[in-house]
């Protein structure tokens, strides 16, 4: 069952400096352009299947290959190899200013923050932004903004349980993984294991991470935990914020 203690984790060092304001106090009463341009993508059915798997469980794990399209996350797939070859991730911290941890025992993976500038970031962007406003009409989450970026766990790499976000920081409030692994076998590891809410060390879902497959949770709610991956493990995080700009903690 692994360690019962359970490590709040404050925002990454790293934070996205020019992070893209993708949302405008305000704006969510207009609608997502995704939302009639690829109609299924975002339905308005899908978004409160989300927002009950949060009220009543406080996380989900789904399947958005069919919402994304193949072409977009095979898209997103590679960014993310361009990126890991290329040494352009870094190492992840735990902390923010003065107090970044670069702990590898808690976390090993390499992260790079995505702008939204590229077409497939774009897009994925709008599906982000459409998730954040359904959220905002049926759980009243205030949602202002989301960041987000790529992961990469080679090898050997995992993050320890944790938090994504202390209580009442009105932070990270909701967090999503999207998996970017085509035929990702349990054998490879790299499972992201789900604690109950209640309950921290009773572990109550398993992930793995496939492509197309996406985990949603509270993000002060949840702990959570990647397994030691034995295969390179591709994701992107995203975190929905109620603060419009970033402050330290
Ligand atoms: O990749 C995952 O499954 C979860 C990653 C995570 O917990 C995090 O980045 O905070
Ligand atoms: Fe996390």
């Amino acid at each position: 069952m692994g360690t019962p203690v359970v490590t709040p984790i404050h925002d990454p060092l790293i934070a996205p400096a020019s992070a893209v304001q993708v949302a405008v106090a305000g704006s969510d009463v207009q609608s997502v352009g995704l939302v009639h341009d690829r109609p299924g993508a975002v339905s308005e059915i899908w978004l409160d299947e989300l927002a009950l798997g949060l009220s009543e469980q406080g996380w989900m794990a789904l399947d958005v290959r069919a919402r994304l399209g193949s072409d977009l996350l095979a898209a997103l797939q590679q960014e993310v190899e361009i990126l890991d070859r290329t040494d352009a991730m870094q190492r992840a911290g735990i902390g923010r200013g003065n107090d970044l941890v670069r702990d590898r025992s808690v976390r090993r993976d390499k992260i790079a923050w995505l702008q939204g500038i590229t077409a497939p970031q774009a897009a994925l962007f709008e599906f982000f932004d459409a998730i954040r406003q359904g959220l905002n009409q049926r759980l009243f989450l205030g949602l202002k903004r989301f960041e987000t970026h790529y992961a990469t766990y080679h090898p050997g790499d995992f993050y320890k349980k944790h938090l994504d976000s202390f209580q009442g920081r009105a932070s990270r409030v909701v967090s999503l993984v999207l998996y970017l692994n085509e035929d990702w076998q349990a054998a490879h590891g790299g499972a992201l294991q789900v604690f109950n809410r209640d309950i921290e060390y009773e572990a109550c879902g398993t992930v793995l991470p496939e492509a197309g497959r996406m985990a949603l949770f509270m993000s002060e709610e949840i702990p959570h935990e990647v397994l030691p991956a034995n295969r390179t493990r591709y994701s992107l995080a995203c975190w929905f914020r109620q603060d419009e700009v970033p402050l330290p903690l």
